[in-house]
């Protein structure tokens, strides 16, 4: 059996097609959904993603502000920033570029970003909105990975999924994610015992460990699902992910590539958050697709 390969990169496409409609008649009422990205420090990998971040927003038609601060920037100097993009009204989200350097408290900084630009879903009052399953802005990359899941019509409810890892970007929330769609969810970590034991048993695996070619096709079921959240630059300065592909492509029903897969959802779904939390923020009705 060959897997079917499921292209982020394609549904992304299309979905910030329709994005691009919905912005256009925002800016007709006179809404321009405003993104504001910031990051702390110069490491090359961030700098990329951010600039994907903005390059996409602009694409689409958001008002998107780029705002890159030195790494020596103090707790007092990043939380006065928040404050700011908190107050101002042509910013309806906030992104804080994760990992902040070790002299910045991280869990401070998210919390001082106001729940309604919360477009990265890490603020504790989301956490806990979308724990109980009420509505709320939910983090990108498991919302991405929701998306092409409801695409390719691949059932949860029941299945047993295995989530290789536990961050607060992508393991932990798309666990819980994928419970509020009535999966089984187990979750291994750098401290799980026998491994294979979980993986060999997972109708649905979703690695995000960032190790290359840490799952292989000896260590999947046949048949399962297969996520590849990771994004490992590697020596010859190419992308590739936690899986390798072709011994896993064998085994799978669906597996996600690196790159073109889960990337580009992620930030599909920064781009739909944003534009959900200036419809709130101008009080206009959502739409139900
Ligand atoms: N495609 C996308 O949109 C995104 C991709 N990424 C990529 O996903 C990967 C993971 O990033 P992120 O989620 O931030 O995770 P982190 O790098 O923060 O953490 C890695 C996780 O993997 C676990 N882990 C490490 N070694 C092992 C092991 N030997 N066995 C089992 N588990 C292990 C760690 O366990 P422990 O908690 O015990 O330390 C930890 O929970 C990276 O490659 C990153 O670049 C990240 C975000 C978005
Ligand atoms: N507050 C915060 N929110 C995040 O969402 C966040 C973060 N911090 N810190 C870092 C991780 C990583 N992340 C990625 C997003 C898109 C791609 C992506 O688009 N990847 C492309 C390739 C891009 C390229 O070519 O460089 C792909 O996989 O096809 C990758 C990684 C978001 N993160």
């Amino acid at each position: 059996m060959s897997a079917e390969i499921i292209y982020g990169r394609e549904l992304a496409e299309d979905i910030r097609e329709r994005m691009t409609k919905e912005v256009a008649d925002l800016r007709e009422l006179g809404v321009v959904p405003g993104l504001a990205v910031v990051i702390v420090g110069n490491d090359p990998a961030s700098l990329s993603y951010v600039r994907g971040k903005d390059k996409a927003s602009k694409k689409v038609g958001l008002e998107s502000n780029l705002i890159e601060l030195p790494e020596e920037v103090s707790q007092e100097e990043l939380l006065d920033l928040v404050d700011r993009l908190n107050h101002d009204s042509n910013v309806h989200g906030i992104l804080v570029q994760l990992p902040l350097p070790d002299h910045i408290n991280e869990d401070e900084v998210i919390e001082a970003i106001s729940p309604s630009k919360d477009v990265d879903g890490f603020h504790p009052v989301s956490i806990g909105r979308m724990m109980a399953g009420k509505e709320t802005f939910l983090p990108c990359t498991p919302l991405g990975i929701l998306t092409m899941f409801k695409e390719k019509e691949i059932s949860l409810e029941g299945k047993h999924v295995v989530v290789l890892g536990r961050s607060r970007i992508v393991g932990k929330p798309i666990g819980q994610m994928l419970l509020n769609e009535n999966a089984t969810v187990t979750y291994c970590h750098s401290r799980t015992k026998n491994l294979k034991d979980f993986t060999q048993n997972a109708d649905i695996l979703i690695v995000a460990v960032g190790k290359p070619g840490f799952i292989s096709g000896d260590d999947i079921k046949d048949g399962a699902v297969v996520i590849d959240v990771g994004v490992n630059r590697i020596e010859d300065g190419s992308l590739t992910g936690d899986v390798d592909f072709e011994s896993a492509l064998e085994k799978a029903s669906y597996i996600t590539p690196v790159p073109r897969g889960v990337g580009p959802m992620t930030i599909t779904m920064l781009l739909h958050n944003t534009i959900q939390a200036a419809k709130q923020l101008n009080q206009i009705p959502q739409r139900s697709s």
